[in-house]
């Protein structure tokens, strides 16, 4: 079986992409991301990253690329895999990466990021944990923990947390910067990612790998990029 150090290290230089529907949304079907997720490797996705237990089972069938897996609990907090629990069934659905909310705030389960990731190493030795962070502290907090990944996720998106940073146009990369000078663990940007350009300008700020989620695969707000230049 592939190490989990192996599948982290397949990715330097390659492109991940997010293929999620949200709630009450049309695409949110596991055969659609399936599908979705067989479409972008044959664009050359080299993982794809995908939400929720049915549609890791669905996607890890569907493509023979890594499967990065995370369970959304709600949408405020910690919401990304936000315990054990979450994690394990992540695992169990086939994910070869779990995605954990890597910040420092307070979880309901009182479980950390640590707590998690050691967990899963324990249990799934062959499976990978990147931490979604929002900022430098918990990039240096989960790279110390041992993470495997360290995600630029949660930039952004954090309001009320004391380390948030504001949201920026693209991505923000003073903070990609500021993680890949502090950390040892490859560094996965994501998080608004739009061109192909982004994609080249984290490269050169020394990202291991990219995350590419809307601009590829939300169709409602590609649409309304190209609806908000219309003349009025
Ligand atoms: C903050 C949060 O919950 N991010 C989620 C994480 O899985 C997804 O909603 C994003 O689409 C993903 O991170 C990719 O980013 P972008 O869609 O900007 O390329």
């Amino acid at each position: 079986m592939i190490s989990r150090h192996d599948i982290v290290a397949g990715l330097k230089n390659r492109l991940i992409v997010s293929c999620q529907a949200y709630p009450g949304e049309p695409l949110r079907r596991a055969e659609i991301t399936a599908a979705m997720a067989q479409a972008v490797v044959a664009g050359g996705a080299a993982a794809v990253r995908v939400q929720g237990v049915t549609d890791i089972a669905a996607v890890r069938q569907a493509v023979e690329v890594p499967v990065v897996g995370l369970i959304k609990y709600g949408h405020e907090g910690v919401y990304i895999t936000p315990s054990i629990a979450h994690a394990r069934a992540c695992a169990y659905a086939g994910a070869n990466v779990i995605a954990i909310d890597a910040t420092l705030r307070e979880r309901g389960e009182g479980e950390s990021f640590a707590d998690a990731l050691v967990a899963i190493h324990d249990e799934f030795p062959g499976v990978a944990i990147m931490a979604d962070c929002a900022s430098l502290a918990d990039a240096k907090a989960a790279d110390e923990a041992g993470a495997d990944i360290i995600g630029t996720t949660l930039a952004g998106y954090t309001p009320g947390y004391e380390h948030a940073r504001d949201k920026t146009t693209g991505p923000d990369l003073d903070f990609i910067r500021d993680v890949v000078a502090a950390v040892s663990a490859p560094v996965v940007v994501e998080g608004r990612l739009h061109t192909p350009d982004h994609v080249a300008q984290v490269f050169e700020l020394g990202a291991h790998a990219a995350c590419v989620g809307t601009a590829i695969t939300h169709p409602t707000t590609i649409t309304s990029w190209f609806t908000d230049a219309l003349p009025r």
